[in-house]
Order: structure tokens, then C-alpha cells, then sequence
């Protein structure tokens, strides 16, 4: 007889659905206290995919009880008015979170956007203070995606502790936050990338992989340690056109000890993270406000 193993799949809609609920209750306490919380989402243009990623995290806001309101823009839109737009959301004090959709049209330099957003209220954790704050430990919004995977990592009762992490991707809003979130957990974190020569043998080390390129199969079984575990931030299409991450989701199973899905998996968790951080902003509002 033989034995086929198969991965423990993580399920992110499942605990997406539980931190949501967290999120619902603490939200409720919020609203006796007379504060709800507020996100603003700032769409400009009209690319697709962003429309459809607007609208779920509106939609997950108001599954929640939180208060946001959805700005949609021309792509014609010009930067020093997008500007005026976040520097009066930065004194709303109805607007806890500002979270403005990349990418943004090429005449809009996105990095001078996202650094005009109020720190308190960078519930994205792309500014450079909030960049800052995570890598030397101190309080303050960290990327969703990121942050997302390490609750998906929790959910499942891993101990980081020396352990060997390999993120492959180096992105500012994934790959480098990932590693200095893993960091913190006391793990040995290595990052490959593009000039890596050769990404299976470091993967073949790692006890814990996260795939975070944006390319199909970046991570195939004859990469993985046995019962390594595998999250997959990966969002690409297959060549029929369906939703498909970065890892050889059936090929990886057979040897990981546990694998996150594409769908169902980190993107759930990111729009998770994004209610979960305008709560907490809201919260320390409340806080500054002598309401809690
Ligand atoms: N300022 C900013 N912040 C972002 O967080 C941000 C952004 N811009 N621009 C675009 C990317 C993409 N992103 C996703 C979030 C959730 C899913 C998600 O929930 N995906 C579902 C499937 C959705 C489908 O079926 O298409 C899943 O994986 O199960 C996907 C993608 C956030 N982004």
C-alpha cells in the first residue's frame, strides 16, 4: 500500500470570517461610545480590477458596521487635486483609514501620494513612517497582505522561533515587510529575488515559504522540504482564465505540511487586515478623545 500525503489546507475565508466578526464586535463597542469608525477608499480611473477590489473592501466595511465612503475619480484627474482631496480626508475626523488604490494613472507620482497621507490614519502601511515603525518595533500600521499571512501562520499555531522563512519577492508592499514582520517572530529570514541564482536551493531549506512574485508556478514541489508550510500571495490567471497564485498549489500539497489556496486565501486576509487596522485607528481615537 502506499501513502499520499496531502497539505492541510489554510483556509482564508474561514478565518477572514472570524477576525471579521472580532472585528464587528469591537466595532459595535466603538459605536456605544459614540465613535464609528470611518474608511475612505480613493479610486482614480477606471482600471477593472480596481473597481472590483473597491467594491469588495466597501462592501466588507459595511458587513462590519464601519462607516467608508468610496471617492471615484477621472483618470484625468490631476495630482494637486488628488493632493487637496487626501490633505481634507487627513482632517476628517470622520476618516480613520485613507486607502487610496494603486496603481494610480502614470501622471500621478504614487509615492508623493501615499506620503500626503496623515501617518495616523495610513491604514495601507505604505508610508515611509509606517515602513519606518515596523522595522524598528514601534506602533503603527502594517501592510495588509503582509500582516494577513502572519495571522494565516497563527491561525495554525506556528512558532516562528528559529525557524527559516524564505520570502521570494522584495516588494515594498509584500516581499520586504513580509520579511521584517517574520523577523520580529524571531525566525531567520532570507529574501530571494529576481538576481537570486538559484531560488530551489534556498527554498529546499525553508521551513516556512512565501511566494510573492505575481507569476505562475514560482514555487513547483521539487522546491519544497518536506512539511515545510507554503502561503501563496500570488494573483495571476491561468492560461483559461481563472485565478491562479504564484505555487504549484497540487504539486506543492503533496509535500507541504500546510498551503494556503488562490482563491480563498491571502486576498480575504488583506481586505481582513484593512478592517482590522481602521478599527484600531478608531479605536486610538477613541482613546484620544477620552471616550474609551
Ligand atoms: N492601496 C491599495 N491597497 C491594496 O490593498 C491593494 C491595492 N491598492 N491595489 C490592488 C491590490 C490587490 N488587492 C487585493 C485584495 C483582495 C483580493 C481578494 O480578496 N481576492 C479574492 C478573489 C477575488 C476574485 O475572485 O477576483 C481571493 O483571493 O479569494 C485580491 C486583491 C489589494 N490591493
Amino acid at each position: 500500500m502506499t501513502t499520499s500525503h496531502t497539505a492541510q489546507i489554510i483556509d482564508g475565508n474561514a478565518l477572514a470570517a472570524q477576525l471579521r466578526a472580532d472585528v464587528a464586535r469591537r466595532t459595535e463597542a466603538l459605536k456605544a461610545k459614540g465613535l464609528t469608525p470611518g474608511l475612505a477608499v480613493v479610486l482614480v480611473g477606471d482600471n477593472p480590477a480596481s473597481q472590483v477590489y473597491v467594491r469588495n473592501k466597501v462592501k466588507a466595511c459595511s458587513d462590519a458596521g464601519l462607516h467608508s465612503v468610496l471617492e471615484k475619480y477621472e483618470a484625468t484627474m490631476t495630482e494637486d487635486a488628488l493632493l487637496a482631496r487626501i490633505e481634507a480626508l487627513n482632517n476628517d475626523p470622520a476618516i480613520h483609514g485613507i486607502l487610496v488604490q494603486l496603481p494610480l494613472p502614470a501622471h500621478i507620482d504614487a509615492n508623493k501620494v501615499i506620503e500626503s497621507i496623515a501617518p495616523a490614519k495610513d491604514v495601507d502601511g505604505f508610508h515611509i513612517a509606517s515602513a519606518g515603525a515596523l522595522m524598528v518595533g514601534q506602533p503603527g500600521f502594517w501592510p495588509c497582505t503582509p500582516y494577513g499571512c502572519m495571522k494565516m501562520l497563527e491561525s495554525i499555531g506556528y512558532d516562528l522561533r528559529g525557524k527559516h522563512a524564505v520570502v521570494i519577492g522584495r516588494s515594498n508592499i509584500v516581499g520586504k515587510p513580509m520579511a521584517m514582520m517574520l523577523l520580529q517572530k524571531n525566525a531567520t529570514v532570507t529574501i530571494c529575488h529576481s538576481a537570486t541564482p538559484d531560488l530551489k536551493a534556498m527554498t529546499l531549506q525553508a521551513d516556512v515559504v512565501v511566494a510573492a512574485v505575481g507569476k505562475r508556478n514560482v514555487l513547483t514541489a521539487d522546491m519544497v522540504k518536506p512539511d515545510a508550510v507554503v502561503i501563496d500571495v500570488g494573483m495571476n490567471r491561468n492560461d483559461e482564465g481563472k485565478l491562479c497564485g504564484d505555487v504549484d498549489f497540487a504539486g506543492v500539497s503533496t509535500v507541504a505540511s500546510h498551503i494556503t489556496p488562490v482563491p480563498g486565501g491571502v486576498g480575504p486576509m488583506t481586505i481582513t487586515m484593512l478592517l482590522v487596522n481602521t478599527m484600531e485607528s478608531a479605536e486610538r481615537d477613541a482613546a484620544a478623545r477620552g471616550l474609551v
